[in-house]
């Protein structure tokens, strides 16, 4: 209820009037068909300096995680502010960034005393709230500067946005709101995209044939006569079947979100027999559902793309066997992006270099444990060596 005036992801109903303004601010201006089209270009340039970075470390270890971390907030602060936040040479900002981006995410569903008891709130015994505004406050510190000045640029003309700052001015938002917003789109953003391409990487380097197939697709698709390794065209990229293939596989099997948001009941129902009564909180499983060998016939467990080719099941919400972006009124909006995203850069890895794990490790070795959280990430995180393509 406190945030109800500033929170999308953590608003408390969909009945508040914010939520719903801001819902269609995003479905109509920033996550539009023609708003994620006409931000392709930065996107396909945050992804060729990737590349580039990448190919200033042939033959070295690198930590997919933190290169795509970082090519992930920077794609997403040029949507929002046009302009980078971290840079690739910059471990140190992606690391610092990354682990208060996971702290939030720890804090946010924390079991609080004081949810149980709330005479404690003023004493916020367990230190959550203290811990969140010092986390805050140095993630909004990353884009205060930008919004104070681009505030006093702006003076209430209407110019044409350029980027979600201008969107948000452009729909009144005070300082307050803008930051948490900013601060809700990097926590939901990045986290997500990095952790499913850093699984879908590790799935390929134990999957040869998988990681073979796809690059003859992207070869076939994206060669030109005029240079051997042009910049990835993102609108190509996001229609090739056997890339999309791996990205619902991926999100099948690796969900980055494994309980999605929590749900309240708005009214006493049954489900399955039992009754759910008003209010209660509901977490879905969405990890065990795309899991459960009752739904998904030819082993679950195992990472199979093929089982999407020819087939119509998707995650845009209507096929309940496998829901990473959820469904319903408080589905992802920022699913257009993301699997844009996902796909340009899992592309941009895969046609331009040969991976192998650092000192010639077995893939079949690889730790695929998972560290449970908010977002379902790898827990050793995946180190790999880019070399030279031999194709
Ligand atoms: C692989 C990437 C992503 C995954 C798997 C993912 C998944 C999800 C899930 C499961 C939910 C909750 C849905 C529910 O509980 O019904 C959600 C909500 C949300 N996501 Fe994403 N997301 C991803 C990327 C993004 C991106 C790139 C953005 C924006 C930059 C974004 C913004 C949001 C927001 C704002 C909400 C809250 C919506 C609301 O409560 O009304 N997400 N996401």
């Amino acid at each position: 209820m406190e945030l109800d005036h500033k929170a999308i992801v953590w608003a408390s109903n969909c009945s508040n009037d914010q939520w719903k303004a801001f819902r269609a601010m995003f479905r109509n201006q920033i996550f539009s068909a023609k708003a994620i089209h006409s931000q392709a270009a930065s996107r396909e340039r945050k992804a060729a300096e990737m590349v580039r970075f990448l190919e200033g470390k042939l033959g070295e270890s690198v930590s997919i995680g933190q290169v795509v971390f970082a090519a992930i907030f920077d794609s997403l602060s040029n949507l929002m502010l046009s302009r980078d936040c971290i840079g690739f040479e910059s471990s140190e900002t992606a690391n610092r960034l990354k682990s208060l981006i996971w702290r939030m995410m720890e804090l946010g569903t924390s079991p609080n005393l004081a949810e149980f008891f709330p005479i404690l709130k003023k004493w916020d015994p367990q230190g959550l709230r203290r811990e969140t505004f010092r986390c805050c406050n140095e993630l909004y510190s990353v884009w205060q500067p930008y919004v104070k000045e681009r505030r006093e640029r702006w003076r209430g003309e209407r110019y044409g946005a350029q980027d979600f700052l201008d969107i948000f001015l452009e729909n009144g938002l005070d300082d307050n709101q803008i930051d948490w917003l900013s601060l809700e789109l990097f926590m939901a953003g990045t986290d997500t995209n990095t952790t499913a391409i850093e699984w879908a990487m590790t799935e390929l380097i134990r999957n040869k044939g998988a990681m073979n197939k796809l690059r003859e697709e992207l070869n076939a698709e994206l060669s030109s006569p005029l240079e051997r390794k042009p910049p990835i065209d993102e609108s190509v990229v996001s229609r090739l079947p056997y890339l999309n293939a791996i990205v619902k596989e991926t999100l099948r099997l690796h969900p980055p979100g494994p309980l999605m948001l929590p749900h309240r009941a708005s009214e006493t129902c049954e489900v399955m027999n039992y009754t759910v009564p008003e209010g209660a909180k509901i977490l879905v499983n969405v990890w065990a559902i795309s899991r459960d060998p009752t739904v998904w016939e030819d082993d679950p467990t195992l990472f199979k793309p093929e089982r999407f080719i020819g087939s119509k099941v998707d995650f845009r919400g209507h096929d309940f066997e496998l829901l990473p972006f959820g469904a319903g009124r408080r589905m992802c909006p920022g699913m257009p992006l993301a699997t844009r995203q996902i796909s340009l850069i899992l592309a941009s890895f895969v046609r331009n270099f040969d991976w192998c794990l650092p000192g010639g490790k077995d893939p079949a070795e690889l730790n695929m444990s998972e560290k449970f959280g908010f977002t379902l990430q790898k827990e050793q995180p995946l180190l790999l060596v880019p070399n030279r393509c031999s194709l």
